[in-house]
């Protein structure tokens, strides 16, 4: 690469030599006709001269990226793989029949072996990205003087390519030239939302938005630190903010309690529960509800709220949905408690969606055994946070996918129908929630938190205080 340089430099340096050359004897002819046919002679150098940096720049890029353009990398990834087969003693490759350029990046559409599948190049993906954003040598060439091409490399440089798959009967490879953004700020989300819609997330160009009317119950997945509560605490204060007369809550918070308290005294929460017998009783207040609201409808004649034009919603929040989870309970006494939690659940979902009822789960343990087959029948919202394996993936997204995703708080995959997004959720900061706390805030009386049941914390410093004694 050294030699292209020096070439590049040598080069260089006669054109101009020769340039100026051309301006100097043309300066001293007089003839304007003959001044005129140098000039135009010095115009071709220049384009010529351009011409000839810009393929040495190109040639050195594509000497940087290993020589291969993707299409030819992606064929030796495939093949590196194991994703050509063998038929019949011959190989059967991925076969590229279209290539799309797009403003995002490019599209290559391929007809793949009988016997794969997309979770087999799903399974692969980390490879595939990093096959693709690989590169074998340094880019040497002097760029100073074309600052317009180094400032094209350099941002090449910087923004890693990414990749999305999905089949339609084709292998479709989505590379984009952009990234996802790696942070988010709540703030920064511009649109003005309507109705009962939440911000999921930025991808590389759009903001996705999830419609509680249009899609009535979300499961929210992923392993720890991935960023799932921080969204539910985000959903929960746009909601407020949103509608703080028609919203209301009820929070089931199996964590400790530590991350729904801070709701808790907003007059939108009217069911409040951090164990799993306070669970049962929240739950069947909202069952106790429903019924109320089912009488109403009939009484108006109304198929669903939304036809009644009844403007409140009912969301129950349960973060860590694991801890309902009957089989694994050893007390005879709990397990009958999560069993009754895990069937009101069940039918909440079934039949709540006409009455205004949206439940959102959450889980760290993404288990077949953990997430109650209704409810995730009736989820048709995903979102699926980074996780360990492909079968937690598998649980929430019925998909792999999620096991891939780098390790970024906050990076996760929503789906919706068939259609999947990679995307970056909404952080919001302490201060902002805090915001949106104090306006709701309300000072209970002595009587009403009384009434109360008392949470894991007043049994903490009970056993702290009796035991300090
Ligand atoms: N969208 C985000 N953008 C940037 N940082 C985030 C985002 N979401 C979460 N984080 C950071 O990651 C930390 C862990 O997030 P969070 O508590 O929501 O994870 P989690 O999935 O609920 O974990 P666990 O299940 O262990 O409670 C947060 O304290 C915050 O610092």
């Amino acid at each position: 690469m050294a030699s292209v340089n020096n070439t590049g430099c040598k080069a260089s340096r006669l054109l101009k030599v020769f340039s100026l050359r051309i301006i100097k004897d043309g300066g001293a002819q007089e003839d304007p006709f003959e001044l005129g046919e140098r000039r135009w002679w010095l115009m071709i150098f220049e384009v010529a001269s351009s011409l000839l940096f810009g393929s040495i720049a190109v040639y050195a890029h594509a000497q940087k990226d290993g020589g291969m353009s993707d299409a030819q990398k992606l064929q030796k990834i495939f093949a590196n793989c194991g994703l050509n087969k063998k038929e019949d003693g011959r190989v059967v490759t991925n076969r590229l029949l279209r290539k799309r350029r797009h403003s995002w990046g490019t599209e290559y559409i391929y007809r793949i072996p009988l016997g794969n599948s997309l979770e087999d190049y799903e399974k692969k993906i980390g490879a595939i990205q990093d096959g693709l954003n690989n590169k074998r040598r340094q880019l040497e060439v002097n760029l100073k003087a074309f600052p317009h091409m180094k400032q094209m490399l350099t941002k090449k440089k910087i923004h890693q390519k990414q990749v999305e798959l999905s089949y339609d009967g084709t292998l479709h490879v989505k590379v984009y030239n952009h990234s996802i953004p790696s942070s988010f700020n709540y703030s920064e989300i511009s649109e003005n939302l309507h109705g009962w819609t939440v911000p999921i997330g930025m991808d590389r160009e759009n903001m996705t938005f999830h419609n509680f009317d249009k899609i009535y119950h979300m499961l929210v997945g992923g392993a720890t630190g991935g960023g799932k509560s921080s969204f539910l605490d985000m959903m929960i204060s746009h909601l407020m903010q949103q509608h703080p007369e028609d919203v209301r809550f009820t929070l089931i918070d199996l964590k400790g309690g530590i991350e729904f308290d801070r709701f808790r005294d907003c007059r939108q929460v009217v069911n409040y529960a951090d164990e799993p017998e306070d669970a049962l009783t929240v739950l069947q207040n909202v069952v106790e509800e429903m019924k109320k609201t089912l009488g109403r409808l009939k009484e108006m004649k109304a198929r669903d709220v939304i036809a009644a034009n009844i403007k409140e919603r009912h969301f129950i929040v349960i973060d860590e949905i694991g801890e309902l989870a009957s089989h694994k309970e050893v007390s005879k006494e709990l397990r009958a408690i999560k069993e009754e939690c895990e069937y009101l659940l069940s039918n909440i979902a079934r039949l709540g969606r006409s009455q205004g009822i949206r439940v959102v789960t959450a889980t760290q343990h993404p288990t077949v055994d953990v997430v109650p087959v209704q409810l995730k029948r009736n989820s048709d919202a995903r979102l699926c946070f980074r996780v360990d394996t492909t079968s937690a993936s598998m649980v929430i997204l019925d998909a792999p996918g999620a096991d891939q995703l780098p390790e970024i708080t906050g990076r996760a995959i929503y789906k919706r129908g068939s259609v999947r997004t990679v995307l970056q959720t909404p952080w919001m900061t302490e201060k902002e929630m805090d915001e949106v706390i104090l306006q709701n805030y309300i000072e209970k009386t002595e009587e009403a938190a009384a009434d109360e049941p008392p949470s894991r914390n007043d049994f903490a410093l009970f056993e702290e205080t009796s035991l300090s004694h």
